[in-house]
């Protein structure tokens, strides 16, 4: 007996094991790519667009800055040489005390002015730099709020948010210290290359056969260190499109005890981008000694022919010292354009990823020479409108519908049958495959979509609050109306007396989602906010949470308020809503099946009837 409970118990466990997914693939995230492709002129040139507006003003200045920065650093090992030379060791043996401290204090000088100059090219091309940041992250969000519901259909918010935070956030770095430091090494290294002929050509050209192989490690090791550092990005990207997952289904989670669940697929994620992130700063430290050990064969070279230099006559001692003193400064804006070449390849990478995004056309738009919808009386038809979201597959398959101004039509059916498309047609969310939408008469493709909007309020099922004050939640219906303005509509839903009962009033300040308010609550506001806008045509998706007995009379009163007068489309769950409409038309997988009023429906027999039952059964 106890053999066969334990057979049954490893069986039970090994389907489990059986049906259970590995957790690496429950979750499923839109990865970015690791894009590494070689330098793009024209993405290039559409990047550094964004200088544009800024360079003008600033950018000589930076210039400036730099050049008098390279200047005065450049000096000084020739200064060093004047006083080993002039002053400490010179030939005729004459040593000068005075030269040395005119020498010493020009130094000083220098080095002040060195200073000044590197803290102002810094502010200025910061200035620089946090624009160009501003404006791409402003686009980018300008855009994405144009974009239509098609787009988001496809992407996950996650990796939206990506795109606005970690890629713009890779140019900045470009944009603030790239940039400059490009300028600044290309300045050093001509003006070194130019000293370091002056001084000896013979012991410049020597010393800079090692470069072309300081730029080779720099380039391909750095590929290399880039394309780590790309994926230290992707998996961190990962780790945040979970977290914003995890954060907006908190709720569900915790209902269904997967924390634990949840904590394993982070930590493993949280592991893979730790180790990435070893793995690239590995690669990172292996290129500080290379470049040492290429440095350590050109001083090598400088003073083996430095000092047969010196004894052929041809060089002093203080100019060697000063030679291996620009040397020294030669190796840094080598190794640094090496790694900034890189920098601009992945900030490349990233602004691929958004000028994808900019360059995405949203596929509702105004139609050229769109007139503005006038003031409506709010008839809406419906002629042969088929819809697909996909292709192939009809959610709606050749809908009409006539409805009068001031009509409430109520929608029913299965789920699935095609309710919400029809709502989301008449706001121009998206564009019919076949057939029109008009709006006293008008086809809504031939107005344009601003004026259209503004006059089709949306009530939506799943209420969004945004955080805020509660005062300006209810205002975001119409954005210019008085403090009196709100506060009426609120009355007339019977909202103002639970705002009251708030410690801050209509200023209590709520969380994004209004997490501290009500279903009730919330649907109350939202009926604020749809009556203050005032539309002509208001459609409404009716929440289908069940509320105590007492606000949802309330409700009821406030939706008598909302509708009066306007045509409605309700995308209705409560039977007393149905009741009171003016048609009930019930749609079965993406048709009209029926329509009329309730006594008829039910009367009729039909697919309403078994509805309503369903209902009774249920309530
Ligand atoms: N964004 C979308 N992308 C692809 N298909 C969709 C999308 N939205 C809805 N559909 C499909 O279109 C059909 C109609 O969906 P719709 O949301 O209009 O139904 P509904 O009657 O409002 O359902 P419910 O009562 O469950 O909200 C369904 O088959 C659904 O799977």
């Amino acid at each position: 007996m106890i053999m066969s409970i334990q057979t049954e118990t490893n069986k039970k466990h090994q389907s489990n094991v059986k049906h259970n997914k590995k957790i690496e693939e429950r979750f499923i995230y839109q990865d970015d790519e690791l894009i590494d492709k070689g330098f793009d002129w024209k993405q290039f040139q559409r990047l550094f667009g964004y200088m544009k507006p800024y360079a003008k003003q600033l950018l000589p200045l930076v210039g400036l800055m730099t050049i008098l920065g390279t200047i005065t650093k450049l000096t000084v090992p020739f200064l060093t040489s004047l006083a080993i030379d002039k002053a400490i060791a010179p030939a005729d043996g004459n040593t000068s005390l005075k030269l040395l401290y005119i020498l010493s204090a020009a130094v000083v000088v220098l080095y002040i002015i060195q200073w000044a100059a590197s803290v102002y090219r810094i502010k200025y091309t910061n200035i620089i730099g946090q624009k160009v940041i501003y404006d791409v992250r402003s686009d980018l969000f300008k855009h994405i709020q144009k974009l239509s519901f098609n787009f988001f259909d496809k992407r996950p918010a996650g990796s939206v948010l990506v795109r606005v935070t970690n890629d713009v956030n890779s140019l900045q770095e470009l944009f603030t210290n790239g940039v400059v430091n490009l300028m600044i090494d290309c300045v050093q290294l001509v003006g070194i290359v130019v000293i370091l002929l002056l001084i000896n050509w013979k012991l410049g050209l020597a010393v800079m056969i090692t470069v072309p192989i300081m730029f080779l490690i720099s380039t391909k090791l750095r590929q290399k260190i880039r394309i780590a550092w790309q994926v230290v990005r992707m998996k961190n990207s990962r780790i945040n499109s979970h977290l914003n997952e995890s954060i907006q289904g908190i709720r569900v989670t915790q209902a269904y005890t997967q924390e634990q669940e949840n904590m394993k697929y982070f930590d493993m994620m949280n592991k893979e981008s730790k180790k990435s992130w070893d793995n690239a700063s590995a690669m990172n430290q292996m290129f500080g000694p290379l470049i040492e050990i290429t440095g350590g064969i050109g001083t090598f070279i400088l003073f083996m022919l430095g000092v047969y230099l010196i004894q052929s006559g041809e060089l002093t001692i203080g100019l060697l010292v000063a030679f291996s003193n620009y040397v020294g400064n030669f190796w840094d804006p080598i190794n640094r354009l090496g790694q900034m070449y890189n920098q601009l390849l992945v900030a490349m990478a990233s602004s691929e990823r958004i000028f994808e995004f900019i360059d995405e056309e949203p596929s509702i738009t105004d139609k050229p020479g769109a007139l503005p919808l006038p003031t409506i009386h709010g008839d809406v038809q419906f002629k042969h409108v088929v819809f697909e979201y996909e292709k192939g597959r009809q959610a709606l398959k050749g809908i009409d519908l006539n409805v009068q101004p001031g009509q409430s039509i109520a929608l029913v059916g299965h789920t699935g049958s095609g309710k919400s498309t029809i709502i989301n047609l008449i706001s121009r969310f998206y564009d019919t495959t076949d057939g029109a939408v008009l709006i006293d008469g008008h086809d809504i493709r031939d107005v344009t979509v601003q004026s259209l909007r503004s006059q089709v309020g949306i009530v939506l099922q799943d209420t969004f609050i945004f955080s805020g004050s509660i005062r300006d939640n209810i205002r975001f219906g119409r954005l210019d109306a008085t403090d009196e303005e709100v506060e009426s509509v609120a009355k007339a839903v019977d909202a103002h007396d639970f705002i009251m009962k708030l410690p801050g009033g209509y200023n209590t300040e709520v969380e994004e989602r209004g997490g501290a308010l009500s279903m009730g609550q919330r649907q109350l506001l939202s009926f604020a906010r749809a009556l203050l806008a005032n539309p002509r045509i208001l459609i409404l998706d009716e929440a289908t949470a069940s509320i105590d007995t007492e606000t949802e009379l309330k409700i009821q009163d406030a939706l008598k308020v909302l509708l009066k007068g306007r045509t409605s489309f309700i995308v209705a769950h409560r039977l007393s809503t149905i009741r009171s409409a003016d048609n009930i038309v019930v749609l079965d997988h993406g048709e009209i099946k029926e329509s009329g009023t309730h006594d008829e429906l039910l009367k009729h027999g039909g697919i309403y009837s078994g509805l309503v039952e369903a209902q009774f059964r249920f309530l």
